[in-house]
């Protein structure tokens, strides 16, 4: 196994007692007797499962529609009006396919930001999914109380429902769609629920230059002067464009920041200063944002662009390594969720968040430095058995707690209905 709980890799042979949901010893040969449940991983590498610190789920539904849009166009002239013909049955059939993808390709926990979060939380409580959920709360219609209703509910229904596996978090959408009195009211939520903020922020030039525009700061300040970075524990999608000041404000933060560099990328958003973060002792996690701009939920991709990205803004191979990245997607997410207590490395008194990743493929061999071969060799395909809150929801690359089948079918349609506007199935 590789425990992710040092500051340098350390590989150890061992076995790993679960009872309940909880690791309770790690040593060799450790006694079977009155063992219900023994898994063989021989041939495999045990990592505590991946952490996607920040996904719309649902959005899987739009996997494939509406490409090559700069962000603001792709959200405002297509997303927007196609989440509008969204209904919960869509979004829990939606939610449900990004779970498939997210368990096939080793992901244990994610953060969502979404509505219809009711029919999210089933989406997770079904699948044996944890995850960290939140309303996304948008103050550009008027229909912004509505939604901060439906985050006061969501908390109230589901926090820490699913045997503890779901947390809630305040999810003030992003700078550009959340005036300051409407953000200062979000964050006494956050306060009053005693609740992490999830929130874009500073993702593309248009969105510096808009927050320049009005309140003549860059996104960063204005919610620095707002008092975000104060005591709120913060989740912050994106920080791509960033200057060497906005760091500085950054700086001591509670929580993290996801990067997200695949959707960055197709986005054309540019490269976020992610070594240059961590060298001031931000958390820097990763996550995939949705599958409508990110195309898939494999963090193992994630790992493999952070890394290339990174080397290569630098100039310098050198710059991120592979434990590092590996790092940031167990460990550092779990840091910036604020489930360090719970998850992110293999330890007795963890929950058990494992991963088991069968490395007898070409691609993997030969045996030199498995940390990169994980990080930089390996992919989603590749995960054989996921276990999650002492539960196997993965074997052999088969769903145990879902039909996957059943799943395609119906998020096809689904999508079918929102995207078309009808039944009628697409053209092949
Ligand atoms: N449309 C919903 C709110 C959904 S919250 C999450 C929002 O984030 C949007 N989103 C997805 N990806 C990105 C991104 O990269 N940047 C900013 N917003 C995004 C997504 O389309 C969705 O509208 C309502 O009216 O209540
Ligand atoms: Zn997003």
């Amino acid at each position: 196994m590789l425990p992710m709980t040092t500051d340098v890799p350390r590989i150890q042979t061992v076995d790993i007692l679960i009872e309940g949901s909880t690791i309770t010893n790690i040593g060799e040969n450790l006694p079977e007797e009155g063992v219900d449940v023994i898994i063989d991983a021989v041939g495999k590498v045990v990592l505590p499962g991946f952490i996607n610190c920040h996904n719309h789920g649902a959005m899987s539904l739009f996997r494939g529609y509406s490409l090559d849009l700069r962000l603001m166009e792709w959200l405002s002239q297509k997303i927007w009006p196609a989440e509008e013909r969204l209904d919960a049955d869509a979004v829990y059939w939606g939610t449900m396919l990004a779970a498939a993808e997210m368990i096939k390709s080793g992901t244990t926990t994610f953060a969502d930001m979404y509505f219809f979060m009711d029919e999210v939380a089933q989406a997770v409580k079904d699948s044996g999914m944890r995850a960290a959920l939140c309303q996304g709360l948008l103050f550009i219609d008027d229909q912004g109380e509505r939604r901060l209703q439906s985050a006061q509910k969501l908390f109230e229904n589901w926090q820490g429902k699913a045997d503890g596996r779901i947390t809630t978090m305040v999810g003030p959408h992003a700078p550009h769609t959340c005036p300051p009195d409407k953000l200062k009211e979000v964050m006494d939520m956050a306060r009053c629920f005693d609740c992490p903020i999830h929130i874009h922020l500073a993702e593309t030039v248009e969105e510096v230059e808009h927050i320049f525009h009005h309140y003549g700061k860059s996104p960063v300040k204005y919610l620095y002067d707002l008092g975000m970075f104060e005591d709120h524990h913060c989740l912050l999608a994106h920080a791509v464009n960033v200057s060497r000041d906005d760091m500085y404000l950054l700086r001591g933060f509670r929580g993290g920041i996801s990067h997200n560099p695949v959707s960055n990328q197709k986005l054309g958003c540019g490269v976020a200063p992610v070594v240059e973060l961590r060298k001031m002792g931000i958390t820097v996690a990763l996550g995939t944002d949705g599958a409508g701009s990110a195309s898939t939920l494999d963090m193992f991709e994630e790992i493999k662009a952070t890394a290339w990205m990174q080397k290569n803004r630098a100039a310098d191979p050198t710059a991120i390594k592979a434990y590092d990245v590996l790092r940031m997607a167990t460990i550092e997410g779990a840091k910036a969720l604020g489930l360090e207590q719970e998850v992110g490395t293999i330890e007795v008194g963890k929950r058990a968040d494992l991963i088991l990743v069968d490395v007898e493929k070409p691609h993997l061999y030969p045996r030199t430095d498995i940390c990169a071969l994980l990080a930089y060799s390996a992919n989603g395909a590749d995960v054989d058995t996921v276990i999650i809150h002492g539960q196997v929801v993965m074997e052999q690359r088969r769903l145990r707690c879902m039909d996957e089948k059943e799943v395609l079918r119906k998020a096809q349609r689904a999508a079918c209905r929102v995207i078309l506007g009808q039944q009628s199935e697409f053209p092949i």
